[in-house]
């Protein structure tokens, strides 16, 4: 089972893109800052004023001690300071609220708004994007990218301002009292910006593994889920235990790594602290006793020194903030700028139903990195009425559906709809025209019924029931105790693999457009079954053009025309008598016969 490791590094770089300079990144968030300027503006009048009030506190302190100690606070005095600072403390803790809740606010709505847009831009796009990128990749942007611009535009920001505001005004409150203390006091202080420095800077490499482990765990225990038959069938639960404990213990180790990180981070900003505060204890103490500045100014200045441990170690974290935002921003404006490949330029409207629906010209098709072409001089009508269509696998039976149903881009002049170049018309309008029913059934974990109205939400519970009854899954579905109401487990689990089919079938019925596509996806129903559901398409052909791809000679036979592919080239066409003289299809017939 292979793990995708989310490692958006190599996927990215392989891709070669591009990178985005500064402007670009900002000419994408500016818009979001902009009709949030108010909020924004809010929630850092906020921020300052806490910074200022706290740096007030101080101030009360001091005029306490420099009361005390010259004998001329009373206790009123003394009862009049404290119930200062339990207000403005009072005050501190609601502006501390609010600017929290303004400003992290608007990094959360940020971060749904370029959540919203990715997941937008990334339904728009084709099926080469999707074969370039892995899911993988594209969770780690919606997942991790996002989380750290959220946190480079929320608490980044806050830290920044915060930083400034403190330390300038701090330091302002300090020179004031002593300039030559000041200076003392604050010699350790580089020491705690280059250790923060460096320390976050590991942190945040750390921080990266220690994700990546996460997402390898939790990619593993999806995986191993979702193939949880598979696995017993080969009785690998004990392997793949002991990839998962392999898997848990270096999630655990790279967590450690991280610990110690933080362990240490936090003793040295301490110890700085202490440094600095042994510093001024000497000179201060010094200064006190020359009588230069007064014991309050003393203590005061105390406060302001502890005060500017937090700016100095915000000035190394706010730096790695910013860079880990800047890069991540990169990563999610490579995806946004991504374009699909399939023209979405339509010239003109989609012509009203016509004879032929769809008629290839000479259509030849490679997939992006093959040597080989998948199509080639494909000369063919469908519609109206049942065109079969079958070949040795790998012929190019399902390259064909994609491009018919505008998934990878084609050539002018090879592929026409109503008579209509494709890459003249909108995707959208020709996907409308056509129900497909795809190889491999998609089934969701939700109801019957609304597993059958996935493409028309509004259908009455008639309607659905017809177009289960036309697909021949009706009678399966009622032997559920909650009948179309059961809900039928992640993946169609509680359907067997053709009810799973039939399902899809009765999805694309009900839909009822012109076109239906079916890509050999009644292999899993048994014989009987299969005549009754190609009786349900029948009965509903009228004016419609079908598309029917199997391996089965019962359910070709019914079609007015049927087409061999082989290598990609049409070998023969025609009907099913007439076909019985051609090598594939005679020995095709030939072994379906004997095997029945
Ligand atoms: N996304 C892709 N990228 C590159 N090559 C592809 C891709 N999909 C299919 N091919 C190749 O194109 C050729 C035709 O494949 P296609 O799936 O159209 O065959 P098919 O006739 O539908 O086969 P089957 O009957 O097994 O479903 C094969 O050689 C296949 O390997």
């Amino acid at each position: 089972m292979t793990v995708t490791p989310g490692g958006i590094e190599t996927g990215s770089a392989v891709r070669g893109d591009r990178e985005a300079d500064i402007g670009m990144l900002l000419r994408l968030l500016r818009p979001i800052f902009r009709t949030h300027w108010l909020r924004l503006a809010g929630g850092f009048i906020a921020l300052v004023t806490v910074d200022f009030l706290q740096l007030i506190i101080p101030r009360f302190v001091k005029a306490a001690v420099d009361g005390l100690s010259a004998g001329t606070a009373d206790t009123a005095r003394l009862i009049q300071l404290s119930v200062s600072v339990c207000l403005v403390a009072l005050v501190v803790a609601v502006l501390r609220f609010t600017w929290r809740y303004l400003i992290i606010g608007f990094s959360r709505i940020l971060e749904k708004k370029l959540r919203d847009r990715l997941f937008d831009h990334l339904l728009r796009m084709d099926q080469p994007f999707f074969e370039r990128w892995t899911i993988g990749d594209l969770m780690a942007h919606a997942s991790n990218d996002l989380a750290t611009v959220q946190m480079a535009c929320g608490m980044g920001l806050v830290a920044a301002v915060d930083a400034l505001v403190m330390s300038a005004a701090a330091l302002g409150f300090m020179m004031a009292i002593s300039l030559k203390l000041t200076l003392i006091a604050l010699l350790p202080m580089p020491v705690l910006i280059v250790c923060t420095r460096i320390l976050s800077g590991r942190l945040h490499h750390r921080f990266n593994l220690v994700q990546e482990q996460f997402s390898l765990l939790t990619e593993f225990a999806r995986a191993t889920l979702v193939s949880v038959r598979l696995i017993k069938a080969y009785t690998l639960e004990r392997f793949q235990e002991g990839r998962f404990q392999r898997l848990g213990q270096a999630y655990v180790r790279s967590n450690l790594k991280v610990a110690t990180i933080q362990g240490l981070l936090f003793p040295i900003a301490t110890l700085v602290g202490n440094v600095g505060m042994l510093l001024l204890l000497y000179y201060g103490g010094a200064l006190v006793i020359e009588g230069a500045i007064s014991i309050g100014s003393f203590v005061a200045f105390v406060s302001y020194l502890y005060m500017l441990i937090w700016p100095m170690m915000a000035v190394g974290w706010v730096a790695n903030l910013a860079q880990r935002g800047i890069t991540s921003m990169r990563r999610i404006h490579r995806l946004l700028t991504q374009q699909p490949v399939v023209s979405t330029r339509p010239t003109v409207a989609l012509p009203p139903a016509v004879v032929t629906a769809y008629a290839c010209r000479r259509l030849s098709f490679t997939y992006g990195e093959a040597i080989r072409p998948a199509l080639r001089d494909l000369n063919l009508e469908i519609g109206p009425g049942l065109v079969g269509m079958t070949g040795r696998t790998g012929s190019g039976k399902s390259t064909l559906c994609k491009l018919l149903l505008r998934m990878y881009p084609v050539a002018d002049g090879m592929l026409y709809f109503r008579g209509e170049d494709v890459n003249r018309l909108a995707q959208a309008d020709i996907r409308a025209c056509i129900a497909y029913v795809g190889q491999e059934p998609v089934v969701f974990a939700d109801t019957i019924a609304a597993n059958i109205a996935f493409g028309r939400p509004e259908a009455s519970m008639a309607e659905i029931e017809a177009a289960a009854r036309a697909a021949a899954i009706d009678e399966d579905i009622r032997t559920f105790a909650d009948g179309y109401q059961a809900v039928i487990g992640e993946r169609g689990v509680k359907l067997s693999g053709g009810q799973r089919q039939r399902l899809a079938l009765s999805r694309a019925l009900l839909c009822d457009r012109p076109m239906l596509i079916i890509d050999d996806a009644l292999s899993a129903i048994d014989v009987e079954t299969e005549q009754q559901v190609l009786q349900g398409i029948l009965a509903g052909l009228a004016g419609k053009s079908v598309l029917l791809i199997s391996h089965r000679i019962n359910v070709l036979r019914h079609a007015e025309r049927i087409v061999v592919l082989d290598e990609g080239r049409i070998v023969a066409e025609g009907r099913h008598e007439d076909l019985l003289a051609t090598p594939f299809y005679r020995v095709m017939a030939d072994k379906q016969r004997n095997d029945a």
